[in-house]
């Protein structure tokens, strides 16, 4: 039985095609990705996962449209709605590979266990699945958003010698999760920023497949 991956994105998803490209390759073996879930409509990664060979689902829910349609729910309560809508997937693994928004212990709560997933005819099911994320930096130097763009001012000051990117374990706080892989690159003096950031992106294609491997033999060894 392959191992099931569902990976949440905002935008353009070229972390996602990563991960489709080394489907059951020796990168990533025994493996499906079985939901792309954006909550951006305009998600380019929505068009990778159409595209894919097979189609892999989709989904979407933005935060701002469930506020509206759903008068008194809070952000907490969309959080809590995204998670019952990945957990629903069984996946062994969930993948934050540019998802733009900051989840709160209502979505991790559910996902890891601490509080039961309750159907709509009252089953409650503990889930216990991992939940990385891919952050263009290293750890503990530009923790949130911008972090590239951030680093590489750092850089233009004289403040960092280079930069990188990890992926780690989600944790509530942002990006303070236990890191999972983590690869430093370097910022060449005088260089542009989109020459800098095509060098780390390409880096950061390379170490959500690891780290996914690396999660996945963790929890589910691929089929003996
Ligand atoms: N609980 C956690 N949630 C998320 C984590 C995490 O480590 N713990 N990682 C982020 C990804 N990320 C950096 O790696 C990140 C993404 C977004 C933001 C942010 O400020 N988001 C704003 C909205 C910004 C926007 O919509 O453009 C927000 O959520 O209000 C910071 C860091 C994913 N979630
Ligand atoms: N803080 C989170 C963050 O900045 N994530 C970043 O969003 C980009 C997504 O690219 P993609 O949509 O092409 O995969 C990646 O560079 C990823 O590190």
């Amino acid at each position: 039985m392959p191992r099931r991956i569902v990976v949440l994105i905002s935008g353009s998803g070229s972390n996602l095609q990563a991960l489709i490209d080394a489907l059951n390759t020796p990168a990533l073996p025994d493996a499906q990705i079985t939901l792309v879930f954006s909550n951006r409509k305009a998600a380019y990664g929505l068009t990778r996962a159409a595209q894919a060979v097979p189609e892999i689902p989709t989904a979407y829910l933005a935060l701002q449209p469930y506020l509206k349609a759903n008068p008194g729910k809070t952000r907490e309560d969309y959080d809590a709605e995204v998670a019952r809508i990945v957990v629903r997937e069984n996946p062994d693994l969930i993948v934050l590979a540019g998802w733009m928004h900051i989840l709160s212990e209502n979505f991790l709560e559910l996902v890891d266990g601490r509080k039961a997933v309750v159907e709509a005819d009252g089953k409650e099911t503990k889930y216990n699945i991992p939940v990385i994320n891919l952050h263009p930096a290293l750890p503990g130097a530009f923790d949130g958003a911008h972090a590239i763009e951030r680093a590489y001012e750092a850089f233009q000051k004289g403040e960092v010698a280079h930069s990188g990117c990890m992926v780690h374990r989600v944790v509530k706080d942002v990006d303070a999760g236990e890191p999972v892989i983590v690869r430093e690159v370097p910022i060449e003096k005088g260089e542009s920023i989109e020459v800098f950031e095509e060098r780390l992106h390409k880096v950061e294609h390379q170490i959500i497949v690891e780290a996914a491997k690396k999660i996945l033999d963790e929890v589910k060894p691929q089929d003996s």
